[in-house]
């Protein structure tokens, strides 16, 4: 199985800890949405995977293989800081980074017109990048990423800036990439976008990947939402101080009919949800929630630091 596997990478600027024993893998074959706040470390590990940064420990595999020098002939990869030359026309420059890639001068031309043709930007093949739409400059980088038939695609914030158009275009390109088996991987801070087309979703906080996984995994944490409607109640204190409850939020309230959110730990704490609310109201509505990426984002990465050695020692000496 070609995946790409990165393990325990760990780099440091100055005395900023960038990552911290990051590891996670991209499958053959599946869309990978790396996703964390601004500084979380993804550029940083995407740079590295790529071998334009070294990473203090740590390595990254590729079929099995350490990515080196021969195997990242074989990476297409879109920079976050976009690479092309401005004064180059659009086919050229194509053509010259498949042909530094190791292609011939027709399988060069062949890719760089099928690659065009894809993504919309044919009659662009003799402009010069420069006077291009930073859009369809865009389109140009991910041609050049694609150019020279990579087996593997990192791609840092492909998405941004992209009108629907060309999202749907470079959405599709990516699945069908993944579908002939490539993994890919791209960073990105457009949640829906993410949640929609990933296979998986990995979020990175403080150069550490907190949570792994697909969507419905990322879900299935300890805690639920739980969405309860009474009829008969127009403050929502019945749920006040129950037990196994971690937090309530008030989503809406219509004459005596009031919507509460509850966040719960607990197996048993939908009988007493039920029992509470059917006590103090009619119970109209009993539902699970379903959490958005967005949701659940904000969740992991907002959650508690966990303390560190230091502070738990000197925590005790105070004691
Ligand atoms: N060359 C560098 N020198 C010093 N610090 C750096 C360098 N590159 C990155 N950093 C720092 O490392 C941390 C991780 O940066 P990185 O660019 O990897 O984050 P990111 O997750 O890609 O953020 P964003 O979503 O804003 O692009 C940040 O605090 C950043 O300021």
């Amino acid at each position: 199985m070609a995946d790409l596997v990165i393990s325990g990478l760990r780099k440091k600027f100055g005395t900023l800890q960038a990552l911290d024993d990051m590891s996670f893998t991209v499958k053959s074959g599946e869309i990978f949405g790396f996703v964390g706040s601004n500084g979380a470390g993804k550029t940083t590990t995407m740079r590295i995977a790529l071998g334009v940064l070294a990473a203090d420990a740590g390595e990254v595999t590729f079929d099995g293989e350490k990515l080196d020098l021969a195997g990242r002939r074989h990476v297409g990869y879109m920079p976050e800081e976009r690479g092309l030359y401005p004064k180059m026309k659009v086919g050229d420059q194509l053509i010259y980074l498949a042909r530094l890639h190791g292609m011939s001068a027709d399988e060069a031309q062949a890719s760089m017109e099928h690659w065009t043709e894809r993504l919309n930007i044919a009659a662009r093949r003799d402009d010069d990048v420069q006077k291009l739409s930073l859009g369809n400059q865009q389109r140009v980088q991910l041609a050049a990423a694609l150019v020279h038939d990579p087996k593997l695609l990192i791609l840092d914030e492909p998405f941004s800036g992209l009108d629907p158009v060309a999202v749907e275009v470079m959405s599709s390109v990516l699945r069908d990439r993944a579908d002939a088996g490539v993994p890919v991987i791209f960073s990105s801070h457009q949640l829906d976008l993410v949640e929609r087309l990933c296979d998986r979703v990995g979020i990175v906080r403080n150069g550490l990947m907190v949570a792994c996984g697909t969507i419905d995994e990322l879900r299935r944490t300890p805690r639920t939402d739980i969405d309860v409607t009474v009829a008969g109640d127009s403050t929502g204190s019945w749920a006040d101080g129950l037990e196994g409850q971690h937090g309530i939020k008030r989503e809406g309230q219509h004459g005596d009919t009031t919507r509460l959110s509850i966040n719960t730990d607990d197996a048993a704490a939908r009988a007493t949800i039920v029992s509470a609310a059917s006590a103090t109201g009619r119970l109209t509505q009993l539902t699970d929630r379903r959490r958005s990426l967005s949701e659940l984002f904000q969740h992991v990465v907002s959650a508690e630091e966990p303390e560190t050695e230091e502070q738990t020692d000197a925590k005790e000496a105070t004691a």
